[in-house]
């Protein structure tokens, strides 16, 4: 769990764990239920470019070339590994694609729509309208190096808020900032809420860069599920008082996080406290929840940009958050290079175009050897699925495209934060990739420093337990690859800020450049937006359900309806199934509603309010 201690100062590299806050900063703007237009207008210059070299489809190629089968023979196969092997020396990372099969005459064919896809992220840098549908600049690769802002006031914005953030954690961090019930004593816990990219990020790079023992825990609430909430406020119990409670929402406005807000809110009225002096706003000026926090007087506000989406938002304030960007700014300068072997990005955007076959036929699996890594499959999850699954293309075509990802960690599934993840063993995973359906290629992320230098001990004459997880790692690694499974092998040397840096800023660069390879916008999100919307067209239905049950219990005598008839009543017949759901949910739920007959055979049902609200009916 994160910590504030010692937030903006720069650490050694070589420090395992780092006592720092996450204060998520950098945020994709959404609004709560909000209708986007859909169109898919070629607006941008990437789309331009791309557009035209989309049209020579590589499938033909690739088909072709994968008629081979993967490389067998071991010096071939050792000739490949070092022939294409990339090395950042400085961050000491490596990637190894010798495991995916591509051919030599796939590269050539690919080689011109990699230089288009790199003059697109040229254009994107420099301030192009990359989001096209929602008219945005796309501007995370300017968080960490603020001189490539293309506009010398938004420069100034970054680096006034990344030292307004690190001098803020420095005065929770010394007591400056405290708790006011506990005018002695210091914030002892962080309780996050925020959801998608307002979470998952913090949420990763807690665990992988928390200390053991922090001075302050963190938690998180990243859902509208009352038994979660229930559950995270009921484990602060009396350190409530001494919690911080920081919200983010880039829009200010997403009903999940909103309704978090409220609970916690509710939860410290019930213990007497003042949520204002405890709270902390981290979204986009003016939006709601800005308001609210300026109008209550919360503890601090720190803004969101519009141009930075919430799945790339991860270099945020905290856990020593310049080194972070270090290490991004560091990958950011490597995934520039247009020379395709020179970069990590479009050689992992290569490997996922060969085994994917351009369309996301196959599945990206995730396996970290590292308990901290365990959610940056979770993490990966929502920036690759987000960006690149997408009905329509830059022109307009309906492509439906995507990559999958899901991921577990190596080797074991012990010590796991959720019961989602212990139940996945990495065993069964590995049952199913190496002789199950072939769906799927994966990628290891492998750490080569096991523990911190001088407490590393030999369990067996000449093995440690770190032995043990690189053995496994390369076991299956080359188990797959014998049953013809393709893999992909990024190793760093440690997991600090520098290398999560680096790790998120290469995964960043890959997926728009995967894009741009198969010419569709990675910056929006229609289809969350058409979840939201619907969802929020679900609570209008409630609403009215919930007018005409209450017309109809306000009679002498009550009046119980059939659910054709609240669905008439509705003016909504055609939506009657949804109807049911809602009164079963409200039903479950003590809500004063009180169904009659077989809640199996749905049109035996008759409904009718336990009271009648006279206001409301009048109203
Ligand atoms: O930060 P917020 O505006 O609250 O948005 C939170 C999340 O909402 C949706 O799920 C979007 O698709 C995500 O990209 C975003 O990160």
């Amino acid at each position: 769990m994160a910590s504030l201690s010692g937030l903006c100062s720069s650490s050694p590299s070589l420090k395992p764990k780092h006592d720092r806050v996450v204060i998520p900063l950098f945020h994709k703007y959404s609004l709560a239920f909000p209708t986007r237009s859909n169109s898919c207008s070629k607006l941008s210059v990437a789309g331009e470019v791309s557009a035209d070299l989309s049209k020579t489809n590589s499938v033909g190629v690739l088909k072709k070339a994968k008629q081979g089968g993967l490389e067998k023979d071991p010096k071939a196969l050792w000739r490949r590994y070092v022939d294409w092997l990339y090395q950042h020396k400085e961050l000491g990372l490596y990637l190894d694609v010798s495991r995916i099969g591509f051919s030599d005459e796939f590269v050539a064919e690919m080689e011109p729509r990699f230089q288009a896809a790199f003059k697109a992220m040229e254009d994107l840098e420099k301030g192009a309208i990359a989001n096209p549908d929602e008219g945005r600049m796309v501007g995370h690769y300017w968080l960490r190096n603020a001189k490539l802002a293309p506009k010398p006031i938004l420069q100034v914005q970054i680096e006034k808020t990344l030292d307004a953030v690190c001098k803020f954690a420095d005065d929770v961090i010394s007591g400056k900032i405290k708790p006011p019930s506990y005018p002695e004593g210091r914030f002892t816990q962080i309780l996050s809420v925020g959801i998608g990219g307002s979470a998952l990020g913090p949420q990763f790079v807690a665990e992988a860069l928390a200390p053991d023992n922090p001075p302050l825990k963190i938690r998180f609430i990243d859902n509208t599920d009352p038994g979660g909430i229930d559950h995270q406020v009921a484990q602060l119990g009396p350190e409530l008082a001494s919690t911080l409670v920081i919200v983010i929402s880039k829009s200010g406005g997403t009903p999940e996080t909103r309704n978090g807000l409220l609970e916690v809110q509710k939860a410290f009225r019930e213990a007497g406290l003042d949520f204002s002096k405890q709270g902390v706003a981290i979204t986009q000026e003016n939006s709601l929840l800005d308001n609210t926090a300026r109008i209550e007087g919360w503890v601090a506000r720190f803004p969101m940009f519009d141009w930075v989406g919430g799945r790339t938002s991860e270099m945020s304030a905290g856990i020593d958050i310049r080194e972070m960007l270090v290490g991004a700014s560091m990958m950011d300068n490597a995934t520039r290079s247009r020379v395709l072997k020179d970069n990590p990005a479009a050689l992992l955007a290569l490997c996922w175009y060969w085994a994917c076959d351009g369309v996301g036929s196959k599945d990206m699996v995730i396996l970290p050897y590292k308990d901290s890594l365990l959610l940056f499959s979770r993490y990966l999850q929502q920036l690759v699925m987000e960006s690149l699954g997408k009905e329509f293309d830059l022109d307009g075509n309906r492509v439906n495209q995507g990559i999958s990802v899901y991921g577990n960690k190596g080797s074991t599934d012990q010590h796991a934060p959720d019961a989602t993840f212990r139940v996945l063993s990495i065993y069964s995973y590995i049952q199913q990739l190496r002789e199950g359906v072939h769906n799927f290629f994966v990628t290891f992320i492998e750490v080569l420093r096991d523990r911190p230098p001088g407490h590393d001990w030999e369990l067996e004459p000449g093995v440690t337990c770190g032995d043990y997880l690189f053995g496994m790692l390369q076991g299956t690694r080359s188990a797959l690859y014998a049953n013809d499974r393709e893999s992909v092998t990024v190793t760093v040397q440690e997991v600090t800020p520098r290398s999560v840096g680096a790790l998120v800023a290469l995964y960043e660069r890959a997926v728009g450049l995967y894009a741009s390879l198969v010419n569709i916008n990675a910056y929006h999100q229609p289809g969350v937006e058409a979840g939201k919307k619907a969802a929020g067209e679900v609570l209008a239905l409630q609403k009215r359900v919930l007018a005409v049950l209450n017309e109809a219990s306000c009679k002498e005598p009550v009046e119980p309806l059939t659910l054709e008839e609240v669905a008439e009543r509705c003016h909504a017949p055609e939506d009657i199934e949804m109807i049911y759901k809602i009164i079963e949910h409200m039903a479950a739920n003590d809500r004063a509603l009180i169904a009659e007959g077989d809640c199996g055979s749905p049109n035996s049902l008759k409904v009718f309010l336990g009271e009648c609200n006279l206001d409301e009916l009048y109203a």
